[in-house]
Formats: C-alpha cells, sequence, structure tokens
C-alpha cells in the first residue's frame, strides 16, 4: 500500500478541481435548455467558464469544499486503521496546498481547526466486499447546499401542495416542494438524492448514496424511474432557475432509492446538492494502492463552453444595464440602480461572514465601512514565501443566514453595498431602502471566477476566526454582480419566490395512484 496515501490525494485533487463527465453533460443541456440573453443564461456561461478554469488552474471549483466524504469498499482483511491515517495525511496536504478550503470547526468554541482534521470529520465509511481490489468514492458537498437537505415525515401537510399521503404521491409532493424550498439558495440548477423509508439517520445516507449514482443511469425499479422522470420534467416548470433567477432549468437530476421502515415511521429524507456537484471514485490494488481506474468518466472532455459563438449569444441579447462603480460608493450611485442592471465593482471591499456580523452588532469595526462593499465569502487563501496573501477561490456564500444582522450593520457603518448570493429577507430589503443600499447577487460556486477579479490582498482581520470567516480586506478589479435587491424595495428573489409557489399549486392533484 505504498501508493494508497498519493492516490487519496489525487483522488481530492481531482474531485474538487474537475468536475466529471456526466454533470458536465447535465450542465452543459441545461445551458442549450436556457433562453439565451436571460440572467439565468448568463449566470450558466458564468459557471460553464468556472468549471474549465478551475481544471486549467487545478484550483476549486468552488471555495467551499464541503465535508469530505469517503466511501470505501475494502477486500476482507485490509488495515483500515492504516488506511484512515493515510486518508487524514491526504486531507491535511490538500488542505495544505489550497486544494481544501480549512473547513472543520470547533461547533462550540468556533476555532478552525485549520487542517480539514477534528472530531467527525473528514467522515470515512469502510464496508468489506467481496472483490480483490479497493474501491474509494469521495463526495465534497458545500455546505449551503447542505443547508436545503430536508426531511419530511408522512402524512404532512405542506405548502403549494397540500396532504401528502403515505403513498408514491406523498412521495411526489415532497421531492417537488423539496426543490421549491431551495430555491436558489443551495445554488441551482442542483441535483437530488432521495432516501424513501429508514430512520431519520439511515434516510439522510440513503438520499446522499444516491448522489453517487450516474446522472444518466436508470432506476430498476420501475416505480422509482417513473418517478424520477416525472420530477426532472417538471421541477423544471417551478420557474426557479440558476440561482434563482428564474428560468427552464432548475434541476439537473434526481435519483432515489428505497429502504425498509418501521410502521410507525415514514421519512422522504433529500440531500440537495448543488451545480458544483464535485464526486468522483477509483479502484484501486489492494497491495500497492495505485489507482487502476477512475470512475465518473474523470477527464472525459465534455464542452461545457458550447464553443465561442453560442457563448457569446447567451451573454448578449438582454435587457441589462451594465454600472462600473469604484469604491468608496455615494448614497445617490446607489438610488440609480435597479433590479436587474449589472454592476461592475472597483476598488477595495471586504468579507465578512457569520463570525463577522455577529461581531460587528456590538463591536466597532477594524476599518472604516463609509461607503464601502461587503462579500459574503469564506475564500481559499495561500501564502507565498514572502508571507504574501493570494486568493485561490472566492466565490460568495448563502446570504439569508446574514439576515438577522445585515440591515442594522448597514446603518450602522454606512456599507452601501452587499454581495452574496440566494438573496435576502424583508428586513435587509427594508434597511436597503432606509439607507440607501443594495443587494448584488454573484454566481454561487463560481469561485476561480471571482478570484481573478480580487487582485491583491491589501490585509486581513480577526485571523481567529480562522480562515474563511476572517474578514479580508481585498482590491476588485472587474467584479461582475447582479442587483437583484434595490433601495426602492424591490427584489427579485421575494418575486421568484412567490411565482414559484404559485406554480407548484399546479402539482397539488394526483398523479400516482
Ligand atoms: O461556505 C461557503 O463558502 C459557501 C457555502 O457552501 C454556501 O453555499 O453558502
Ligand atoms: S457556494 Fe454554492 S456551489 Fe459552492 S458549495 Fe455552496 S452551494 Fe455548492
Amino acid at each position: 500500500m505504498r501508493h494508497f496515501q498519493e492516490s487519496v490525494y489525487r483522488l481530492i485533487v481531482e474531485t474538487s478541481t474537475n468536475l466529471p463527465g456526466d454533470v458536465r453533460q447535465a450542465i452543459r443541456k441545461a445551458r442549450e435548455l436556457e433562453d439565451k440573453g436571460t440572467r439565468a443564461a448568463l449566470s450558466l456561461s458564468t459557471i460553464a467558464n468556472n468549471i474549465e478554469m478551475a481544471e486549467y488552474n487545478v484550483s476549486p471549483i468552488c471555495q467551499d469544499t464541503g465535508m469530505p466524504t469517503f466511501i470505501i469498499h475494502v477486500p476482507v482483511g485490509a488495515n483500515q486503521i492504516v488506511m484512515k491515517q493515510q486518508i487524514y495525511e491526504a486531507v491535511k496536504r490538500a488542505t495544505q496546498d489550497s486544494k481544501l478550503r480549512p473547513n472543520s470547526v470547533d461547533s462550540l468554541t468556533g476555532a478552525n481547526s485549520g487542517d480539514n482534521l477534528g472530531p467527525g470529520t473528514p467522515v470515512i465509511h469502510f464496508e468489506q466486499w467481496e472483490r480483490d481490489d479497493i474501491e474509494m468514492k469521495l463526495i465534497l458537498k458545500g455546505g449551503g447546499c447542505e443547508n436545503k437537505n430536508i426531511q419530511y415525515s408522512l402524512p404532512a401537510e405542506l405548502e403549494g401542495v397540500g396532504k401528502a399521503g403515505r403513498d408514491l404521491d406523498g412521495i411526489r409532493k415532497c421531492i417537488m416542494h423539496a426543490v421549491y424550498q431551495a430555491q436558489g439558495q443551495g445554488c441551482s440548477a442542483g441535483f437530488i438524492g432521495v432516501g424513501i423509508g429508514g430512520d431519520r439517520t439511515t434516510g439522510y445516507e440513503l438520499a446522499k448514496q444516491q448522489l453517487f449514482r450516474r446522472v444518466d443511469d436508470v432506476n430498476p425499479v420501475k416505480e422509482l424511474r417513473q418517478l424520477e422522470e416525472y420530477v426532472m420534467e417538471n421541477a423544471n416548470k417551478l420557474g426557479i432557475g440558476t440561482m434563482g433567477f428564474g428560468g427552464e432549468v432548475t434541476l439537473l437530476g434526481c435519483k432515489i432509492g428505497v429502504m425498509n421502515r418501521l410502521p410507525a415511521s415514514f421519512f422522504v429524507s433529500v440531500a440537495y446538492n448543488c451545480w458544483a456537484y464535485r464526486r468522483q471514485g477509483v479502484i484501486l490494488d489492494a497491495s500497492t494502492g495505485e489507482i487502476k481506474e477512475w470512475q465518473y468518466s474523470a477527464g472525459e472532455k465534455v464542452d461545457v463552453t458550447l464553443g465561442e459563438a453560442e457563448s457569446a449569444a447567451a451573454d448578449q441579447g438582454g435587457e441589462r444595464r451594465q454600472v462600473v462603480l469604484q469604491t468608496p460608493i455615494t448614497e445617490e450611485q446607489i438610488r440609480e440602480l435597479r433590479v436587474g442592471d449589472v454592476v461592475v465593482i472597483n476598488g477595495l471591499i471586504h468579507t465578512g461572514r457569520d463570525a463577522l456580523h455577529k461581531y460587528l452588532m456590538d463591536h466597532d469595526s477594524p476599518v472604516d465601512l463609509n461607503g464601502s462593499v461587503i462579500y459574503h465569502c469564506g475564500p481559499v487563501m495561500q501564502k507565498d514565501e514572502n508571507g504574501e496573501w493570494h486568493v485561490k477561490a472566492a466565490g460568495p456564500t448563502t446570504s439569508i443566514r446574514e439576515e438577522p444582522y445585515q440591515g442594522d450593520i448597514l446603518k450602522k457603518f454606512g456599507i452601501r453595498a452587499v454581495i452574496g448570493k440566494g438573496g435576502m429577507g424583508p428586513k435587509t430589503l427594508k434597511a436597503l431602502q432606509e439607507h440607501g443600499a443594495v443587494y448584488l447577487n454573484a454566481i454561487g460556486g463560481a469561485a476561480q471566477y471571482y478570484a481573478q477579479c480580487l487582485k491583491k490582498v491589501e490585509g486581513v482581520d480577526f485571523m481567529e476566526f480562522g480562515i474563511p470567516e476572517a474578514m479580508w480586506h481585498l482590491q476588485t478589479e472587474g467584479f461582475a454582480a447582479i442587483v437583484t435587491m434595490d433601495s426602492h424595495g424591490n427584489s427579485l428573489h421575494a418575486d421568484v419566490e412567490k411565482d414559484s409557489l404559485e406554480k407548484l399549486a399546479q402539482f397539488k392533484e394526483p398523479v400516482f395512484k
């Protein structure tokens, strides 16, 4: 097993930086279906560029490299203790090399372990099988889409679709509702794994196992195949679209598994995975640990960029107004902006997410934030030999988590723009209107695309919060994002949510009897 550790490292790097062929194919199909010139088409075009950049740079597709979860099948007699130790070493090395973001946080103190190791992380499941070789699968599922997982206990009364009973049609309603409730916050268009039955734990496990199926496989169970086909056809009618911007494509894949349950329980568990669907697998020689085979069509060249001419067509033709702003920004400049405008930011901006927002509620800011831009982002950073920091991956994080704080913080410090993804709620919308600020939606997961706009690290505060939660002061050039909440009380997110709830109600009548 001389090569085992190196093979684990290679699997981590490949998973984090290169989307497999079946996932690329699904994204390519989405691009072909989406109306040219819309916000959704523009976002998909950015996503496609980002996928190519990540492969080329060998850098994380998304800055949130998730909870590394390994599923390993071993022949009888394989030493699992040694393998575990070597997986830890490989995870540590991949973190040092900025292929993984340090993502393991003490739940009580908030301290980041810095190397992705700690109680419960990474997740490693071993199982024996009768073959002579080793199969090792890895999924890197980020926190934003993990937050959109949902578990239903049937019977239930569900918003939009009404009563869901303990039968196939009740399950259908749960799945449609699951896609609706995720909106764009889990970086749609996404993939879902569904587990029917089990208990609360095994139901979710079954749902996550479905995410290891190939996007293009066919379910051998007839009822489930029909249900998968139904969901794929109808979920896209919800009109949520890429990043929740509205559009034709909301779901890229749906895989459903079933297991027995207790008489009293009937769970339907749904695991939501963002478009940055990073999972890969290898078959290893059990004596040397060398990689014999890649699963999920690694390196299979599926061009997600659609070629230059078509890409240009996707980007053009909308009625988007583009406004270039240099920080610090004035209230007058903000009041000019409307939902739908594209804003290009140049100048100094500051990252801030959960820990910082909580802190700023009752403390001062270490830097002047008047006229400034706060970016909801937890980047992957690397320090060079001269001690200088570089941004390796830096897409937005889900903004709604800052809803309790954002409005107050905007006003307290004179912030004029917030960049994030997924939108924010009524409290923030009101504050944007009263104070004169905007919410800018960046494309979730496009971490390479945005990293290239972040030219220089001017400084950092609160390193004690850990790299993702620290406040990074960054010089930007050409950072483009879309106004989705303006200072006149308009919110694209509120509109899409309302609209999609009405559309969800179309699916109330029974389909599977
Ligand atoms: O933690 C992050 O950087 C992003 C997270 O995965 C999210 O989707 O909000
Ligand atoms: S930011 Fe989006 S793409 Fe990245 S892990 Fe979170 S949900 Fe996935």
